[in-house]
């Protein structure tokens, strides 16, 4: 199973994002999108109609990641308006199963986040309905913060459980070259990186260096001849 790199625009520069979304383009296989709106996580970022062009305007399919209240509003149309992956966050949404449906019919990949507090056995009976789990590896809201190790039997735990199903694990928070392979040997198959490949001086060299570290961690991995 290829290990995918989704780079985090958090820690890039607002004010020129699509030439932002252009630096990554060459190596990243996404461009993760957090949207907060300040009340479910406490920071704002941007929402909709930034989303809209983006999606127009980006090289790279987007992987919006909703940090926001009332998902089961909202996040069918980050779908409509052109994201190829929705996530949200299961604490967040009243309606999971139908939620995650109506992104599909929307014609989105649909993604359920947890909180690291949250177990993950908590969604064992829905990851049927979603396309990808992403587990936090910080407190949602900020980049650049510390990588949690709590999350590492989660991750594992995940993808013993996703044995039989197509969903991709994502971790998110705190990845970067010191962090990428304990994820991945856990079970990780999608990490997003922000300050790792935003702070560094060659974004794309650093996603392509992410990747084969990655790569290799998952071919060496006990799970890495599983899934497609
Ligand atoms: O969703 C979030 C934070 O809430 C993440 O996507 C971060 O933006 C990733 O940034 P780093 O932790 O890699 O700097
Ligand atoms: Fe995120």
């Amino acid at each position: 199973m290829a290990v995918q790199i989704a780079p985090s625009i958090l820690n890039a520069d607002f004010a020129h994002l699509a030439d932002e979304v252009g630096r990554i383009a060459p190596a990243a296989d996404w461009v993760h999108v957090d949207v907060m709106d300040g009340h479910f996580v406490p920071n704002l970022t941007l929402g909709l109609p930034v989303v809209e062009r983006l999606a127009q305007a980006s090289a790279l399919p987007l992987d919006c990641h909703l940090m926001i209240e009332d998902p089961d509003r909202w996040a069918p149309g980050y779908a409509e308006a052109g994201a190829a992956s929705v996530t949200f966050h299961v604490e967040a949404a009243r309606a999971p199963v139908r939620l995650a449906r109506d992104l599909r019919a929307a014609g989105a990949r649909a993604g359920l986040a947890l909180r690291p507090a949250t177990a993950v056995d908590s969604v064992r009976d829905v990851l049927g309905e979603v396309d990808m789990l992403l587990l936090m590896s910080v407190e949602p809201g900020f980049g650049g913060q510390g990588f949690l190790d709590l999350v590492l039997p989660k991750v594992r735990r995940a993808r013993e459980l996703v044995t039989d199903l197509d969903v991709r694990i994502q971790v998110d928070g705190g990845v970067s070259s010191a962090t990428i392979e304990r994820c991945v040997d856990a079970g990780a198959d999608v990490l997003v990186a922000g300050s790792a490949v935003y702070g560094a001086d060659d974004p794309a060299e650093a996603v392509r260096a992410l990747k084969a570290q990655g790569q290799a961690a998952a071919d060496a991995s006990w799970w890495g001849g599983a899934g497609s």
